[in-house]
């Protein structure tokens, strides 16, 4: 079941997304995804709690024409369950620059080439509380 969509967005390279939700209590997994579409994917964010194997593991990947790109792991996990969770992104042509709880930074490419940002979506344990420009 998918969570909170935004579409028809227009953030430009340079400009800081900042998405905050509350991680819930026994959380598995939850994803935040940046694109053009749920098929066009900047950056897929993915924090495992304990899902598909990974434990306590972040994991971000592109999609382009619904095809998953390359994997990137991030160990540094500051997600609990149970408390609210702000997650800033900050994209240009080259790369995706991710601000974690606790300012930890995890650079990753840009495969998709794409300049705007026009579509964020929210699925798994993370109830959404805001999405704003900062
Ligand atoms: C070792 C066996 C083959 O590799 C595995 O292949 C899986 C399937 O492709 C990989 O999981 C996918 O990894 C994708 C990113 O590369 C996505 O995370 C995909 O899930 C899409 C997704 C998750 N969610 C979601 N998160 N939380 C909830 N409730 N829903 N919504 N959409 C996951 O099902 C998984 O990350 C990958 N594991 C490794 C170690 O490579």
């Amino acid at each position: 079941m998918p969570g909170i969509v935004c579409t028809n967005l227009n953030i430009a390279p340079g400009q800081r997304v900042a998405v905050k939700g509350d991680v819930l209590p026994g959380a598995k997994s939850f994803a935040i995804n940046l694109g053009k579409s749920p098929d066009v994917l900047l950056l897929h964010f993915n924090a495992r709690f304990d899902a598909h194997g990974d434990v306590k593991t972040i994991v971000c990947n592109s999609k382009n024409k619904g095809q998953w790109g390359k994997e990137l792991r991030e160990t540094n996990f500051p997600f609990q369950e149970g408390t609210t969770a702000e997650v800033l992104f900050t994209h240009d042509k080259k790369e995706v620059i991710i601000t974690l709880p606790g300012n930890h930074q995890v650079k990753f490419p840009n495969e998709t080439g794409l300049e705007n940002i026009e579509f964020v979506c929210i699925d798994g344990d993370l109830n959404f509380r805001s999405l704003s420009l900062v």
